[in-house]
């Protein structure tokens, strides 16, 4: 399997290049040069299977000959075998036909763990062997750090530089990433937004001087490795629901566009899926470019789904480039319009396209806080927040054929969120042993401008040189 560039000057990479460039030279995504596809029958045959095999059976088409099968068997054994649940992403039923798909049994309570855990065990088995150091730079709005952090910490050939919006996370996420104080973990709390954060991670990239010096990589979903572990778990939510005779819609709390393209990828693959909601909160650039083709960023209002506070949507350029015929150089172009005017406008095949498969919802916070109440008071569940978007989403899609499931994506335990969570509901959730002493801890973190220079210079005194 090779990997081109949403922006069509990239050399085409393997699924090792790939994972540890993290991002495309051109400044664009990778993404698999043809979509691999299940039959009904292979769909069929995965029912019943782990979460470990499903891993296995999905993925293994995306690696090509980067690892063998068996290979790929022991990473996801390890990787999910750190999970607090034997299903690793179980499915809990609401209603007649609500689900939820609990994505938050990973150390550090969010759904990026079920990638991050495996990506953290592909950098070690693809840099064995090689004298190279790698220096991953991400951006967080809260989860991608904590799992990322703890994934990579104490790993001797890989050093993390994370950034944050200062005091725009809760004090869970904050703490789970300024409290592991292993050497090659590094804290930057930046005085800005998610999305500056985001843009200094891609400017690092595109800054010739700083990325030459450096062995750079990613672990935010412009990776793509973090998406292909995503696409797991629509499989085999799907397939326990009924899948490939039953079709299934999936409403995805939404910012980086990352979790919902993994389930148009599944899609793409010949898994029956009837819809995916792309529920966001009022930071609802999405919502617009999905419902009138205008994607234009506005300003980062902070709210109470910090890791959904996003105005610009990485994986959305993926998407833009599979549905608008795959060429790279019109997307290079779109690109760069979109960076120097902050709009773009969809072509009438973009829309049309998304339109098969996509609808979208904005929820506000009322629609939010009555959704945590529906579940707790329905089915006894405390949903955090950013799940509460999903499932308010989900409950809007009252055209949907009365028999196919809807599954919400809960996307992290509502521990991270607590206080959200007890305004809604008057419950506070407690914190999971398994993240220990957490406000006991110490803390360490930089505070810095959100500018490339200060960053640079900051990270440039502490990475480790290329040979
Ligand atoms: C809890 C939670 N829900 C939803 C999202 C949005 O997911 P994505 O960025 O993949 O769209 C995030 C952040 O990515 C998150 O941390
Ligand atoms: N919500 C995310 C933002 C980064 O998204 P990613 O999926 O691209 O890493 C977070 O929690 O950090």
């Amino acid at each position: 399997m090779k990997y081109i560039s949403t922006r069509g000057s990239a050399p085409a990479l393997d699924f090792e290049a790939v994972t540890l460039a993290g991002l495309a030279s051109d400044g664009g995504l990778y993404i698999p040069e043809h979509w691999p596809s299940f039959s009904e029958r292979e769909i069929a045959d995965m029912a019943g299977l782990s979460y470990v095999e499903t891993a296995v059976r999905v993925m293994m088409p995306f690696i090509g000959t980067s690892l063998t099968e068996d290979e790929l068997r022991a990473l996801c054994t390890e990787a999910y075998g750190r999970f607090a649940h034997d299903a690793v992403t179980p499915l809990v039923q609401i209603d007649h036909r609500h689900w939820l798909l609990e994505l938050f049994h990973g150390p550090t309570l969010a759904f990026k763990d079920v990638a991050l855990q495996l990506v953290g065990l592909l950098f070690e088995k693809f840099l064995s062997g090689r004298d190279t150091h790698l220096t991953v730079v991400g951006a967080t709005s809260g989860d991608t750090g904590s799992a990322a952090i703890d994934a990579l910490a104490g790993r001797a050939k890989v050093d993390i530089f994370m950034l944050h919006p200062e005091g725009r996370v809760s004090d869970v996420q904050r703490r789970q990433m300024t409290t592991v104080l292993a050497p090659n973990v590094h804290n930057i709390a930046i005085k800005g937004d998610f999305d500056q954060a985001q843009a200094l991670v891609k400017a690092m990239f595109a800054d010739r001087d700083f990325s030459s010096r450096f062995t750079l990589s990613a672990v935010n979903s412009i990776n793509w490795a973090r998406l292909m572990a995503q696409v797991v778990y629509y499989f085999y939510a799907a397939v326990r629901l009924g899948a490939p005779g039953r079709k299934v819609a999936f409403a995805v709390p939404t910012g980086n566009f990352g979790d919902v393209f993994a389930g148009y990828v599944a899609a793409r693959m010949g898994l029956p899926v009837e819809r995916l909601i792309v529920a966001t909160n009022v930071n609802d650039i999405l919502h617009r470019a999905l419902s009138t083709g205008d994607y234009s960023q506005g300003t980062v209002v902070a709210t109470a789904t910090p890791s959904m506070d996003i105005q610009v949507s990485s994986n959305f350029e993926r998407l833009l480039f599979d549905l608008g015929g795959r060429n790279g150089f019109a997307m290079g172009e779109s690109m760069r319009e979109f960076e120097a005017h902050r709009a773009l406008q969809l072509t009438n095949a973009q829309r049309e396209g998304a339109a098969g498969l996509f609808t979208s919802e904005r929820i506000d916070a009322d629609d939010m806080q009555m959704a945590m109440r529906w579940a707790s008071e329905r089915a006894g569940q405390i949903i955090d927040p950013h799940t509460a978007i999903g499932l308010a989403a989900a409950a809007r899609a009252e055209d949907l054929p009365a028999d196919v499931p809807i599954v919400t994506l809960a996307t992290a335990h509502p521990a991270k969120f607590r206080d959200a969570v007890e305004r809604a509901t008057g419950m506070r959730p407690p914190i999971p042993s398994r993240i220990g002493s957490l406000f006991e801890r110490e803390e360490r973190f930089t505070v810095l401008p959100a500018t490339l220079e200060a960053v640079t210079a900051w990270i440039g005194e502490r990475a480790t040189p290329k040979a």
